[in-house]
Order: structure tokens, then C-alpha cells, then sequence
């Protein structure tokens, strides 16, 4: 505390109670001050012979000044005169006092008199003006109340009358509710004579445009809370132009309580139960579908009950950047364990495909089996389903058009994934399938129509192949031209009619954010489904099965070289100066890349080039430490033990893959990337060079290799 602080405040202790003179009075001080204050003018007045006019001219300018305050304030007539009266009665007592002498019983006894008594009066005066203040509050909001039920009056009113002309349906508005988004409004309607909601919805697009509505908003007619009731929802705002970003909140989520998808023109999340229901996501190239499929994966990604397997035979991309930033250690978390992937296993080809619709397809044979004691227990055909045994998600990007295609594997790969449909229901394992187009083929089939009730068709304005009668039966007045901006569209659920919808716009940073912030959340295949699933599983992210990401990664990097060198002008130059040495330009393009490689991952010390044989994978190779614990399968933890066995004199991969080949069929290129993995986690060391590299384990390494 400061000094002059310290000061004042011993001042204020030795000077007795600190009035606030500025603050305003109450009934009892401001009597107590008007009585004290006379009572001093006059004695001091008295004494000093003062003029007794004087005091009666402060009295009259007091009276006026406080009047001409209170008239300023709007005070009631009642308090101005109050206090008026107060200033003039002080005024003569102490110009009579003056002349009388203010220390007489007379004098004193009159003034106390006066004292209660203004103190009364301006008591009853400030009960006034409290009260005063209370009704124009109250009368305010019953002016907005009623401009408000006047404006709700005028809607009913409106769409009473326009639902008779267009429609000649007499209804009566029970309701209407403005949204708070202030994008539209909407009615609780009852259609007299028995008229259910499907007979208003039919001329939902004829009602909006009699609304003149702008382009992009709606009347659409759903069910009410009976079947005599109908809900009439009036947009007025085209959100749907707007992009909406991903929430920035990624708290968990759970598969039984639905995961959020995108918003209603009303502002309104939409979520999809995914619990028993498959899901299929229609859009043509660039409605945003590929957007769409990472704000799916989000959401799963931050279920903690959920694991997601991705079927994407173009590339992997769909998965990609689910993984990548995760495996190539460019994440870090707060705690600084490494980050895992936001998906849980990854197919971009046929082979890897088979091997995890095979693996779905024994999980949900095996759990249908082992769970009988705990189905029974919990008194339920349907597993219930936790962060123990989790729901198991298949995404398949253009999975719909893998079910219609005549390629004799797509063939194969179809009757899997119907297989996993039609059966594994209540076993906890549903699909996700995307299309690019709502074509009669995909929704012909029995299967998709009947588990597939979870619908999204994005439109991007695409009319072709884009037909919303059979993808969302029953829901009329549905019209693409509705939703013509990327992103937006139509979502139906069991739940939630189908009506506009926008997903949100999700970006690759908020995917890098998402994966680090559920990194721990991901819940681990419980032992049963894991043992059904067996080394297909628990060996997905061996090295072999992810080269195809590692090489994809420089691919990536190619690509990504090549387009900002086209957006900054460069790529000209390049091609000129390539013409000039005639060389072609693939190799320009190829030496650039190789020269961003070298730029990328130059840091690194070169390896030698037997070295690179016997040693781990180079620049690029994937970190996969984070999934140790969940991938290890039996024939690691033998290489392990290999490993520890070998002692200070340590062993190399192909040692190892010689001992494991009989029992696991273990190859010497996986061997290389879990010794790689290892020196990298700390778990191994290795020690020499070139042919005579071997590893060591840690517990047996000469010393720790530093900062690990
Ligand atoms: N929900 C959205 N909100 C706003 N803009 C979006 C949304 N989704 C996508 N977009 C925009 O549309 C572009 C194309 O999106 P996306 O790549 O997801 O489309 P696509 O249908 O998968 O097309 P393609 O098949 O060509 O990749 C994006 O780059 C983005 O600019």
C-alpha cells in the first residue's frame, strides 16, 4: 500500500466516520442534514448578526435550484414540491430563529418538528418515485409485448389467409414462435377437418413464393406434436449463403447421443444417431461433400465410444489428414506423449478394404457370441455399447458406388459391406456411405433404403442424379435450386425430418486441432472384438501396409510444390529454363520436388547408402509410436523379446525376421520399421555403422542415447 494511502486512511480513523458528501440522501439523513444545517446557518447567524433576509434568499434559491433538477430528472410533482417545501420551511425557521434566537425550547422544539416531518415527506416522496419507476418499466415491456404479439398477430393472420387461398385448407394458428437466430419464424398450425401436415407441405414451394420469400428460404410443413397439428417453418434469412465454421469447442461426444453433423436454416444443430441407423451422404464433385466427410470424421473423432475405420479406394485421401500429421510426428500435445491418428485404421486399396470388412464382419459374428452373458444381463438384443466396447463406424467414401458397380471386385467388396449392413446392427458396427449422385441404383437397394435412414444429399445447385423424392421419401416441396451454395443442402433422420441443412466448414488446421485434442479419447477395441479381428487388425499400421501413405506423402509434396510455384509465376520460369536445357518438363518438375525434399528433410543426417539397407526407412517414414501399445501384435512383442534376448552384443532386422518368419511370417522390411520405431521412442539404440549396424536394447545400451 502506498504511503499517501496509508495516510488518509489514519486520518479517517482519527477524524471519526467519513461522510461521502457527493452520495444522495435518504428520508432520515436528508432531514437530519436540512435541521442540522438550519440549526447551524441560525446559531452561527445569531451570533455574528448576520441579516435574517439571508438566510431566507439561500432557502428560496435552494428550493428553485433543486426544482429546476428535479423537473430535469423528471421527478413526480409530489417529490419536486417535497422537496421544495423542505428548502423554504428550513429557510423561515432559521430566519425566525435569527431573529428569536435559536436556543430557546421553542426554537429547538419547532425545528425537531420540522425535522420529522421532512423526513416523512420525502420518504412518502421516494416510495413515489420507486413506484413511479417500477409501472414505466412495466409499461415499457408491455409496449414491446404487445408491438410483438402484434407483429406475431399480423404473421398468423398473413398465413391463415394465404394457406386457405393457396391451399383451401382452413387452419388455426395456435402459435408462432420467431426464431433467435432472427432467420425466420415458425407456426404451430391446426388444420381444421381432420387435414394432416403432408396436404400443407405439397405447396410448400407455391406458399414461399406467395410469402416472396428471398431465394433460398422456405415454408416447409412438418408434424406437429399430433397428427392433427402441423409445424410450418418460414425462413426469411438465406443462411445457408453463409459459410458456418466447425465449433471451435471439441468436448466429447457419444454415439448414443447423437454427433452433430452441421445446422437448420433456424440455427439449429442436426445430429445423426448412429447407434443402429447407417448414414448416406450424397454429393456431387465440389457440393462439398469431401468437407462434409471430415466434419463426420470430427465427430467421431471426438466420441469417445466411437472408433472409425475409412475406406477410401481414392488414395486414402478421405483419411489422409486424419493420420499423416498424427504418424509424421508433426503434432505435438500438451503433455508431450505422441498424438494418435483421429481415425483408427485406413484402407485405400482393395486388399486392406477386404481385410477390414473381414475384420468388421468376424468382430460382430464373434461379439454376437461372446456378449450372450452381458446382453442377457443388461436385458437387451443390443450390445451396449461404451469407451470398453466401442461402436465401430465405417466411413466408405463412394461407397454407394461401390455397391453398384459391375468391376467383379468392387463386386466382392459390395457384398461385404451389405453383409455388414444387413447383420451387424445391433453388434454395434454401422456404415457411413458416401455418393456422388442419388441415382435409382444406390436407392433402389433394399438394404440402403431400409438401414439407411441417416440422408444428407448436398446439391451445390446439381440437379444431375440429385433426386430428393427418393432420398427423402414422403418430405415434398424439397427443390435443389433451395440450397444452391457448397456445403448446404437437405439432412433427414429418423429423428429430424429432412428440411435445409448446411454443414459446417471444417479446416485442415482445425483437423490437426481436433486429433491432438482427442488424441487420449480414442477409446481401444476391447479384447473380445480384437481377437476376432485378429493380426489383420492389430498389425494395420505395420510399415508394409502404410507405405502407400509414405509414398503418398511425397506425392503430396510434389503436387503441393507444383501449385504454388504455378500460383507465384514461378512454374513459367522453371519451364522456360528447363526448355533451355532441354530437359523435359516431368524432370524440371521431378528436381524441384527432389530439391523441396532435400529442403524439407535435409536437417537429418544423410544415411550412407548400406546403411539405408540395413537401417530404418528414410525421411518420410512414419511415426507410429503413439500406436504402440494398441498395435503390438504377438509377433512385435517376439521381436521384443528378441530384442532384450540379444543383450549388449545387440541383433539386426534381419536376424530377427529370420526367427519370427516361421511362426508369424514376419517380413525383414517390417522388422526395419519397428527397430526404427524404436530408436526413435527410446526403446532401442543403435550402435555402428553401415553393415555392421545392429540395435540394443535400451536396458542393455552402453548409455541413453540423449534427449530421448
Ligand atoms: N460447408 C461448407 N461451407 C462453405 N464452403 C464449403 C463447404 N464445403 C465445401 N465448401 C467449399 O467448396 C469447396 C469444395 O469442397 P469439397 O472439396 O468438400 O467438395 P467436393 O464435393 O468433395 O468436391 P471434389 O469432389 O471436387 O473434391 C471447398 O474448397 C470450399 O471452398
Amino acid at each position: 500500500m502506498s504511503s499517501t494511502a496509508t495516510a488518509t486512511k489514519k486520518q479517517q480513523a482519527s477524524s471519526g466516520p467519513v461522510l461521502d458528501w457527493a452520495a444522495g440522501h435518504g428520508p432520515v439523513t436528508g432531514a437530519l442534514s436540512a435541521t442540522t444545517g438550519a440549526f447551524a446557518v441560525a446559531t452561527t447567524g445569531a451570533a455574528t448578526h448576520m441579516p435574517p433576509g439571508w438566510a431566507l434568499a439561500v432557502g428560496a434559491a435552494g428550493a428553485l435550484g433543486h426544482t429546476v433538477v428535479g423537473l430535469r430528472v423528471r421527478n413526480a410533482g409530489r417529490t419536486l414540491a417535497t422537496r421544495a417545501a423542505s428548502w423554504l420551511v428550513g429557510a423561515g425557521w432559521t430566519t425566525w430563529a435569527m431573529t428569536h434566537g435559536p436556543l430557546t425550547w421553542a426554537a429547538l422544539g419547532s425545528l425537531a418538528t420540522i425535522g420529522v416531518g421532512i423526513g416523512a415527506a420525502a420518504r412518502s416522496s421516494a416510495l413515489l418515485e420507486e413506484a413511479r419507476e417500477e409501472e414505466a418499466i412495466a409499461a415499457e415491456q408491455r409496449e414491446i409485448a404487445r408491438e410483438l404479439s402484434a407483429e406475431r398477430r399480423a404473421i398468423a393472420a398473413e398465413w391463415v389467409e394465404r394457406i386457405q387461398r393457396i391451399c383451401s385448407i382452413s387452419v388455426r394458428v395456435v402459435g408462432v414462435e420467431m426464431w433467435p437466430t432472427g432467420a425466420g419464424y415458425s407456426l404451430d398450425l391446426e388444420p381444421q377437418g381432420g387435414i394432416t401436415y403432408d396436404r400443407i407441405a405439397q405447396y410448400s414451394v407455391q406458399l414461399s413464393a406467395d410469402a416472396r420469400l428471398p431465394h433460398g428460404c422456405t415454408a416447409s410443413a412438418g408434424p406437429g406434436i399430433h397428427q392433427g397439428r402441423t409445424i410450418m417453418d418460414v425462413t426469411t434469412v438465406n443462411v445457408l449463403k453463409e459459410d458456418c465454421p466447425y465449433p471451435e469447442e471439441y468436448g466429447p461426444l457419444s454415439v448414443l447421443s447423437g454427433v452433430p453433423w452441421g445446422v437448420r436454416t433456424n440455427g439449429e444443430i442436426v445430429s445423426a444417431y448412429l447407434r443402429e441407423q447407417c448414414a448416406l451422404v450424397v454429393g456431387p464433385t465440389g457440393s462439398g461433400k469431401t468437407n462434409m466427410v471430415h466434419t463426420i470424421l470430427a465427430g467421431f473423432a471426438r466420441a469417445e465410444d466411437v472408433l472409425t475405420w475409412v475406406i477410401d479406394l481414392n488414395a486414402g485421401s478421405a483419411g489422409l489428414p486424419w493420420v499423416l500429421p498424427a504418424v509424421n510426428g508433426e503434432l505435438n500435445s500438451q503433455d508431450g506423449k505422441p498424438v494418435r491418428p483421429g481415425v483408427d485404421w485406413l484402407a485405400s486399396s482393395y486388399e486392406e478394404a477386404v481385410l477390414m470388412l473381414d475384420a468388421a464382419l468376424a468382430i460382430g459374428l464373434h461379439r454376437k457370441k461372446a456378449y450372450q452373458d452381458l446382453l442377457a444381463k443388461a436385458n437387451t438384443d443390443l450390445l451396449p455399447i461404451s469407451s470398453k466396447i466401442p461402436q465401430i463406424l465405417l466411413v466408405i467414401d463412394e461407397g454407394a458406388e461401390i455397391l453398384v458397380s459391375t468391376d467383379r471386385q468392387m463386386k466382392q467388396l459390395a457384398k461385404k459391406i451389405l453383409e455388414v449392413i444387413r447383420m451387424l446392427r445391433a453388434m454395434g458396427i454401422r456404415t457411413v456411405l458416401t455418393a456422388l449422385g442419388a441415382t435409382g441404383s444406390v436407392l433402389g437397394n433394399l438394404m440402403i433404403r431400409r438401414e439407411g435412414k441417416v440422408r444428407v444429399a448436398l446439391t451445390g445447385g446439381e440437379t444431375e442424379g440429385m433426386d430428393l423424392g427418393k432420398m427423402f421419401p414422403g418430405r415434398r416441396g424439397l427443390r435443389v435450386d433451395q440450397a444452391p451454395y457448397k456445403g448446404s443442402g437437405f439432412m433427414g433422420t429418423p429423428e429430424s425430418p429432412a428440411a435445409l441443412f448446411k454443414s459446417w466448414r471444417i479446416l485442415p488446421n482445425q483437423i490437426r486441432d481436433i486429433t491432438v485434442a482427442t488424441s487420449d479419447r480414442h477409446p481401444r477395441l476391447d479384447d473380445v472384438s480384437a481377437k476376432a479381428a485378429g493380426p489383420a487388425y492389430a498389425r494395420r499400421w505395420d510399415a508394409e501396409r502404410t507405405a502407400w501413405m509414405r509414398d503418398l506423402t511425397l506425392t503430396d509434396a510434389d503436387h503441393g510444390n507444383d501449385s504454388d510455384a504455378g500460383s507465384g509465376g514461378l512454374n513459367l520460369t522453371a519451364l522456360r529454363e528447363s526448355e533451355a536445357e532441354q530437359v523435359t518438363p516431368e524432370e524440371a518438375m521431378l528436381r524441384k520436388f527432389r530439391e523441396q525434399i532435400d529442403a524439407q528433410f535435409g536437417t537429418a543426417p544423410e544415411p550412407q547408402a548400406p546403411e539405408q539397407v540395413d537401417g530404418p526407412p528414410a525421411a518420410g517414414g512414419l511415426n507410429l509410436s503413439a500406436l504402440r501399445g494398441e498395435q503390438d501384435s504377438p509377433a512385435q512383442q517376439a521381436a521384443l523379446a528378441l530384442l532384450l534376448a540379444a543383450g549388449r552384443e545387440g541383433t539386426g532386422a534381419s536376424a530377427i525376421a529370420r526367427a519370427l518368419s516361421a511362426e508369424h511370417g514376419t517380413s525383414r522390411q517390417t522388422v526395419v520399421g519397428w527397430l526404427r520405431d524404436w530408436v526413435k521412442d527410446g526403446t532401442a539404440v543403435r550402435i555402428g555403422e553401415g553393415t555392421k549396424a545392429r540395435y540394443v536394447h535400451r536396458q542393455h545400451a552402453p548409455e541413453q542415447p540423449p534427449g530421448d
